[in-house]
């Protein structure tokens, strides 16, 4: 376990660590560790069924997490205004962490789709969108002159790195700074206009109290049939074990050394989030496509490290 991380190597390790997580080697699900003893023969294993001891660490570390939680009177400061974090963020790292994404072709396939000449009209909005890693390889190898890429992020030094990529082209996409937790959708969006919304380690950011509102704005967004593609962190991920005392805010929710929030979600979570009834309505606002949970161990063959990471994929299709 990489327990031995300093807290200030952490707070610049945010960025690796998202780096990290957007960039697994190979599709999820694709080699699998049948005898422990081949452990170091690889730098990475899917599937990884946790044994025993993981279990057990876990859990210690969550118990020690809670008997030191970030104090009372701090906690507000990190919820008042959490884009400046992201700002602040984006302003060190500019596009520092853009890299293409070879697991989103592999993840997402039907969002290459929309790229070939015959898709016909279609609309994305990557929500949370950073630095634009899901718009740009869209738009660089789109086809379809009928593909209209949004990105939404609520830091507006996020939306000016993006404005500033070269690929920026406003004849067929458009970035703008919105709060996916406001009481209403971005002007920008009709209601029921697009195809697909991509959520990608965005939701974590969250505040919980406010995930209800979010879900509630990517449903009136999409079209029937549309669809959210989800990527995030999921509970006991390394990220989530290895926080030092007094970066708990509430269970399971924690801030890194550069003031960004993050949560680590069961994929129960998420399904009865999106499957949720929608307001005035006894049908849910979505259906489950996929939901999964891509547990993968990291090794560090040279250190003899091991970092089993867990991410959750899903698919909420909107009925
Ligand atoms: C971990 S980064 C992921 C960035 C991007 N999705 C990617 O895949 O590279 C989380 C992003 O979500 C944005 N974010 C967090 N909370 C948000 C909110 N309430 N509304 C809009 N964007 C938000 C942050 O500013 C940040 O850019």
């Amino acid at each position: 376990m990489e327990s031995t991380t300093s807290e200030d190597k952490k707070t610049c390790s945010s960025s690796v660590d998202v780096e990290q997580e957007f960039d697994p080697a190979a599709k999820f699900g694709s080699r699998l560790l049948t005898d422990k003893e081949e452990v170091f023969n690889h730098n990475a294993w899917d599937n990884v069924e946790w044994d025993d001891e993981q279990e057990q660490y876990a859990l210690a570390q969550v118990e020690r997490h809670a008997s030191s939680p970030v104090p009372e009177e701090l906690r507000d400061q990190y919820h008042a205004n959490p884009a400046d974090y992201w700002n602040k963020f984006y302003h060190i790292n500019e596009n520092r962490f853009f890299k293409d994404r070879n697991w989103l072709r592999l993840e997402f396939p039907e969002l290459f789709r929309t790229l070939t000449p015959t898709a016909g009209s279609k609309r994305i909005f990557e929500v949370g969108c950073g630095a634009g890693n899901t718009m740009f390889p869209l738009l660089q190898e789109n086809q379809n002159p009928e593909l209209f890429i949004y990105g939404a992020d609520y830091s507006s030094t996020a939306v000016d790195v993006v404005k500033s990529n070269p690929s920026y082209d406003e004849s067929k996409c458009r970035a703008f700074v919105w709060d996916l937790t406001s009481s209403s959708i971005p002007d920008d969006i009709e209601p029921e206009s697009l195809d697909f919304v991509v959520l990608i380690f965005v939701l974590s950011a969250l505040h919980p109290d406010t995930w209800k509102q979010a879900v509630a704005n990517v449903h009136k967004m999409l079209k029937p049939g549309g669809v959210v593609l989800l990527r995030d962190y999921g509970r006991h991920d390394l990220a989530q074990l290895r926080f030092k005392a007094g970066r708990m805010l509430d269970k399971n929710f924690y801030i890194r050394g550069d003031g960004t929030r993050v949560y680590f979600f069961t994929s129960e979570e998420l399904e009865s989030m999106f499957t949720a009834r929608r307001e005035g309505g006894d049908s849910p606002m979505f259906e489950v496509q996929q939901n999964a949970v891509d547990r993968r161990l990291i090794v560090n063959r040279s250190k003899k490290l091991k970092m089993y990471r867990v991410w959750l994929q899903c698919k909420f299709k909107k009925l």
